[in-house]
């Protein structure tokens, strides 16, 4: 290769690297532009406005027209903005989400806090079903419960992460309030009630004291409860207020569980990698290796780092008997220098270490 040729490759490489760096910018804000659209979504759905404002989109190819200095042509800007406005629009289309139903779970009514009333809700009955539909691209995100405040966390959910590329989006809190619902309302009538093992596990000293007579029945969930109430003057179900409403039943005693502070933690889950926003969390899984002292030396790069560790659980990890997998928690976004050096210390003490995902702190009230 001749001197001449190898000085030319040199400054493609340079040039290249100089393209690089745009790119990433361009990247950085098309999604910005993409997060503004949806925030302007979801005003419009409170507001009843239509997604498309035809004139707003000429008007801002009109400006960007007149002030394009060149050497990208006017009908390259044109049919490039025509692109980036249409994926603004798309964002701000009504989605589809599935969540562990049936209709009127805890989760239902989450999974409606958290997205827009506009929006597609598809019920599941299994928390592995919801990870298949989003894995198939068939909804945009899925909503699974992950912990509770009293009964801890939700197993299932945890093992699915092992397997799937699915990420964590974001999380969202729920204070759950069981109520007892029958047809009537009147709490001398009942004589059987239905519910989930959980809000029966939940509401266990109000039963014993109030109603220690009742035959208690175990259904698949809180709906199915609801559904079982309806048939009988002398039942009842254990539920929220949402199956209440769904299935036109009376309360005959309103937050019947024993712990005032009852909290359920929710996790969005999708493809979608959110912005660090300054006040992140980011979840990870990892394995450690088989010698004295591995846990301890996987941590040890959250201590000195300074960074807050909100959560720990472990779960048996299936392919070897005694061997777990670990679920943190950390202050702090994956993008973030002090989180990144800290996964990457962790890294040399672990077989296996995955990021489920970083995405804003919800507020919780428990
Ligand atoms: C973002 C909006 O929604 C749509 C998308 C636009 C855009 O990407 O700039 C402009 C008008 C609307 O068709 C908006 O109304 O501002």
């Amino acid at each position: 290769m001749s001197a001449e040729s190898s000085g030319q490759d040199e400054k493609i490489a340079n040039l290249r690297r100089s393209i690089d760096e745009i790119d990433d910018t361009i990247l950085d804000l098309l999604n910005r532009r993409v997060s503004l659209a949806e925030a302007i979504g979801t005003l419009k759905t409170q507001t009843g406005n239509r997604v498309m404002d035809k004139a707003r989109e000429e008007s801002i190819l009109q400006r960007l027209a007149g002030l394009n200095p060149g050497p990208l042509s006017s009908e390259m800007l044109r049919r490039i903005f025509v692109d980036i406005i249409a994926a603004s629009r798309q964002a701000q289309e009504p989605k589809r989400i599935s969540f562990l139903g049936p209709e009127a779970t805890f989760t239902h009514v989450a999974a409606l806090a958290f997205f827009n009333e506009l929006d597609t809700f598809v019920p599941h009955p299994s928390i592995r079903d919801v990870f298949d539909d989003v894995e198939k691209g068939t909804s945009r995100y899925g909503v699974v419960p992950v912990e509770n405040s009293i009964e801890g966390a939700v197993n299932h959910t945890l093992d699915l992460f092992l397997e799937s590329e699915l990420h964590i989006c974001a999380e969202s809190y729920l204070a759950i309030s069981h109520d007892l619902l029958s047809k009537s309302g009147d709490l001398e009538k009942i004589h059987t009630i239905y519910s989930h093992p959980q809000p029966f596990a939940q509401c266990r000293t109000w039963l014993k004291t109030h109603l220690p007579h009742a035959e208690l029945v175990e259904c698949g969930s809180t709906s199915q409860a609801a559904q079982k109430a309806l048939l009988a003057d002398d039942a009842a179900a254990i539920a929220g207020s949402a199956a209440a409403r769904l299935y036109d039943l009376k309360v005959a005693a309103p937050a019947i569980q024993d712990a005032v502070r009852n909290t359920t933690r929710f996790l969005v889950i999708g493809r979608d990698a959110p912005r660090p926003t300054g006040n992140d969390k980011t979840s990870i899984l990892f394995v450690t290796a088989h010698i004295p002292g591995a846990l301890f030396k996987a941590l040890e790069p959250i201590a000195a780092s300074g960074l807050n560790m909100l959560k720990l659980e472990s779960r048996p990890a299936r392919h070897k008997n005694w061997s777990y997998v670990f679920f943190v928690d950390l202050e702090g976004h994956v993008e973030n220098e002090k989180v990144k050096q800290c996964l990457a210390k962790m890294e040399a003490f672990c077989q296996f270490i995955k990021i489920l995902g970083a995405y804003p702190v919800a507020l919780s009230d428990a």
